[in-house]
């Protein structure tokens, strides 16, 4: 679940998804409610157990087997953002560890989505970034002072393209980003839904059918 207020993250930034604290908006929900639009390759996932994401997009393309735009990016984003990071294609890569979840700690970043792979897997779950990887890669990353990549501008991840300011949000599911004009209206649709699946899930604890409650006979 995303943005659960009681289950606060270690990172200093939490966006919280809910105006009240009846409940949290999971990436699945925001996904659905969002027009089922959004969602990042299955492929992308949590790097430790009971990581969660929330926070405006910082976009971030790097070259494949190397992470110095990622070092940059560091210190580029604001206080508060999501790196979303395209390699490129470069899968089989560690490009990000214990050294750049500090770095991204003592910057106040709210995290790390990549589509490549991370490493130091035990001590990333216990700093508690939130990072989701493409996977988890011990090989290491070359520093090219030279490589073409770029900051804060659009990338495409899969089929989704994400610009600066977008709404990034993740669970134990995956990951979704939310287009930022359309955030608002989201958060809204997303919360009355969980509602709604709230009470449904009352009916159907009570004894009711879903064939029946969603009238599909
Ligand atoms: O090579 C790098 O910069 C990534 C890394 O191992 C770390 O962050 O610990
Ligand atoms: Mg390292």
């Amino acid at each position: 679940m995303v943005g659960d207020t009681s289950r606060p993250t270690k990172g200093r930034h939490t966006v919280n998804l809910r105006d009240s604290t009846s409940g949290a908006l999971s990436a699945a929900t925001l996904h659905e409610a969002a027009g089922r639009i959004g969602a990042l390759p299955s492929s992308i996932g949590p790097a430790f157990a009971g990581a969660r994401i929330a926070g405006p997009a910082f976009p971030v393309a790097s070259p494949p087997g190397d992470n110095l735009w990622i070092h940059r990016a560091v210190y580029a984003a604001e206080p508060g953002d999501v790196l979303v990071v395209d390699v490129g294609g470069g899968t089989e890569f560690g490009y990000w560890g214990e050294i750049l979840s500090t770095a991204a700690l003592a910057r106040g970043l709210a995290g790390l989505v990549i589509n490549g792979g991370v490493r130091d897997r035990d001590a990333l779950a216990e700093l508690g970034l939130p990072v989701f990887s493409a996977g988890l890669c011990i090989r290491g990353t070359g520093k090219d002072l030279d490589g073409a990549g770029s900051l804060g501008t659009s990338v495409r991840i899969g089929e989704v393209f994400v610009d600066r300011g977008d709404l990034v949000a993740g669970d134990a599911d995956g990951v979704v980003v939310v287009p930022q004009a359309d955030t608002q209206a989201v958060l809204k649709t997303a919360a009355e839904r969980e509602d709604k699946e709230a009470e449904l899930m009352r009916r159907i604890r009570a004894g009711e059918r879903t064939l029946d409650l969603y009238g599909w006979q």
